[in-house]
């Protein structure tokens, strides 16, 4: 499985095509919004989430409420592209001195601007701007939607929280079930699960919000019911643990990421870091502990998968930074019209999205066949011989 994204922010829509997802999977637009939704909430985002309601439209690999097995077009509209339609429109200009005028000459620093714009030859950064924004995370989402669905029907589900903002850390981590994590970081306006912290959360996006600048965090994604040994220690490019960290990583702003205790195992020994093996007839082979947050040799251990991203704060600051404008070569403080405080709580549902396309991706690999029924046969097969291993 495979997909790409299109569409600049301000343009008038953003596309994925998603390759290779098998056919006879149920998958209605609902599934897709709802995913959409959740991203668009989150406390700590600037104006653009009010103009934005982002929905899909399945334009292509569904028929009835089924995927076809051929590739899945889908889209979802930018309505402030009414507000863009001279700037943004794909008509050669009339007036070429008025939009001389216009261009972004003024590199922000955080951002992809300067180092985009040196790349592609763009005197104009918003030709930068406006792909390197993360309004393209939206059909990331989609597309991640698409893989919870698959997941869904093996059983496997996912979810996602934030675990520290601006320096507030949640330590009430504890929940039942995903479904219950979900339940949980719905009701909170920062999706954390610990109250009071969420609280504090709120209240240093504020502060940020207040002078001018902006804060990251740390967000965390958990998934149950995946199947032992699926990736592989053969080769670099099969370890899935690599392939979801690279998939966090690709986020825009998140600068690391790492699975179960991750950088805790530099300062501890390997009697307090690997997990214990144990069997029961019912379950076969279990750990004690989790440690390793469901990866051992690039494989899953049947483990809950945890992985955990870091973000940093948003690039573009009501409080200038300074800058050089690459027309005059002359210092600047930049000055915006808007921008997000805190996109942590935004970020940890993209997160979400990312995490589910890979391993639904290495299971359409492992287990592969082009029917979602033979896949789910394949998988029960596979779970039974390894609990009889
Ligand atoms: C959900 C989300 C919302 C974001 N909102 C903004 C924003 O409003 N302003 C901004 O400057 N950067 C924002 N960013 C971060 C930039 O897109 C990102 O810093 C930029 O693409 C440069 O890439 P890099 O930080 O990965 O190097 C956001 C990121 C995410 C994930
Ligand atoms: C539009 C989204 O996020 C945007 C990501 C973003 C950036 O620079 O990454 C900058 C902002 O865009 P604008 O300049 O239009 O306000 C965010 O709102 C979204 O998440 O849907």
């Amino acid at each position: 499985m495979r997909y790409l994204t299109a569409g600049e922010s301000h343009g008038p829509q953003l596309t994925t095509i998603l390759e290779g997802v098998p056919a006879g999977l149920s998958l209605t637009a609902e599934d897709v919004d709802q995913e959409l939704l959740r991203r668009q909430k989150g406390y700590g985002r600037g104006r653009r989430m009010q103009i934005e309601k982002d929905t899909v439209a399945i334009n292509s690999g569904v028929r009835h409420g089924r995927t076809l097995g051929s590739p899945i077009t889908l889209t979802v509209t930018n309505d402030d592209f009414t507000h863009w339609t001279k700037i943004m429109g794909a008509a050669p200009l009339e007036d070429e001195g008025e939009e001389v005028k216009r261009q972004l000459s003024r590199p922000r620093p955080g951002h992809a601007d300067l180092n985009g714009a040196i790349k592609y030859n763009h005197r104009d950064m918003r030709n930068v701007l406006e792909r390197s924004s993360a309004r393209e995370t939206t059909v990331r989402v989609a597309a991640g939607a698409v893989a919870k669905r698959f997941l869904n029907e093996l059983g496997i589900s996912v979810g996602g929280h934030v675990i520290e903002i601006g320096g507030v850390v949640a330590t009430d981590l504890h929940y039942q079930s995903i479904e219950a994590l979900q339940t949980r970081t719905e009701a909170s306006p920062v999706r954390c699960l610990d109250e009071k912290a969420g609280q504090q959360m709120m209240a240093a996006i504020d502060e940020a919000k207040k002078n001018g600048d902006s804060i990251g965090g740390i967000v965390e994604v958990i998934v149950e019911g995946m199947p032992v040994g699926v990736g592989s220690y053969v080769h670099y490019d099969r370890k899935l643990d690599a392939k979801l960290a690279a998939a966090i990583m690709s986020i825009n702003a998140f600068k690391g990421a790492e699975i179960g205790i991750g950088f805790e195992a530099a300062h501890k020994p390997g009697s307090q870091v690997h997990d214990e093996i144990l069997w029961d007839a019912e379950k076969g082979y279990t750990r004690r502990t989790n440690n390793a947050g469901g990866f051992e040799g690039g494989m899953t251990t049947g483990m809950p998968i945890v992985v955990r991203g870091v973000m940093k704060p948003i690039p573009t600051l009501y409080k200038p930074l300074q800058s050089v404008d690459i027309e005059t070569k002359e210092p600047f403080s930049a000055s915006i019209e808007r921008s997000d405080a805190c996109a942590v709580p935004a970020a940890s549902v993209v997160a979400e999205a990312v995490v589910a396309w890979e391993l639904a991706a290495a299971i359409v690999e492992q287990f592969g066949v082009d029917h979602i029924d033979r896949i789910k046969e394949n998988v029960q097969r596979h779970m039974k011989e390894a609990r009889e291993f």
